[in-house]
């Protein structure tokens, strides 16, 4: 499998906007998953949210993956759900996902962790945070070494997530992370979220 770019919404964002934003960004560059991650939104904001970007994602051909809410993933048809250490526990994400549906797993920085969501049946374990991020107050912060640890002992992908930039992102895809997820490091580049897209699509092409 190669390295991929897995992409995270911004925190907030004005909804007719963002589509706009989000289907040119698609546009320039290879993306594999798209986060809807609204950590402030009502479930009514979330389903708006999602209706109008759902479509957008996924006719690309990139799958749709909701935040923390797996009901709510279910019953928007997203193509899966992340969740976190104090979220869903997984098996239940699982039931209520089924069993084809994508879900991933917030792991921090610990090889506990990511060993019962692999076993447990994660189609991810998601490592971070590796570098400062303005988007949240990381829990954890983790270091390349967990990314080749893991690598080297299981098949389960796993995902790079935290303040990761263009110009970063190497020492995690050489520790082989098969995903980085990256916030900021797209919407917030100084040249505009499509040119970041270019820039991580090249990097991850090198
Ligand atoms: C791909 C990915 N990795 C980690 C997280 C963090 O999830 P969580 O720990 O539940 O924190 P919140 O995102 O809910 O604030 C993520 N969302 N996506
Ligand atoms: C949502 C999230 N989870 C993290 C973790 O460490 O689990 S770090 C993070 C923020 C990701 O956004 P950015 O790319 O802007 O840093
Ligand atoms: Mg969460």
């Amino acid at each position: 499998m190669t390295q991929q770019l897995y992409l995270i919404t911004p925190p907030k964002f004005d909804l007719d906007e963002f589509a706009k934003t989000l289907a040119n960004t698609l546009d320039a560059g290879d993306v594999s998953c798209v986060q809807l991650r609204l950590k402030e939104a009502s479930d009514d904001e979330i389903r708006k949210a999602c209706a109008v970007l759902r479509p957008i994602v996924q006719d690309r051909d990139i799958a749709f993956v909701l935040n923390d809410n797996p009901t709510l993933a279910k019953e928007l048809a997203c193509d899966g759900v992340h969740v976190g250490q104090e979220d869903t526990p997984y098996k239940k994400a699982r039931e209520i996902m089924g069993k084809d549906a994508i879900v991933g797993m917030t792991c921090h920085d610990s090889k506990h962790m990511a060993m019962v969501a692999g076993e447990q049946g994660a189609d991810y374990v998601a490592f971070g945070a590796f570098y400062p991020t303005q988007t949240k107050e990381p829990k954890s912060k983790a270091e390349p070494w967990i990314l080749e640890w893991w690598t080297s002992m299981f098949e389960v992908p796993c995902v790079a997530i935290g303040g990761i930039t263009d110009e970063n992102a190497t020492p995690l895809l050489e520790a082989g992370a098969d995903f980085i997820a990256v916030c900021g490091g797209v919407w917030d580049h100084p040249d505009g979220p499509e040119e970041a897209v270019k820039k991580f699509t090249a990097l991850l092409n090198s």
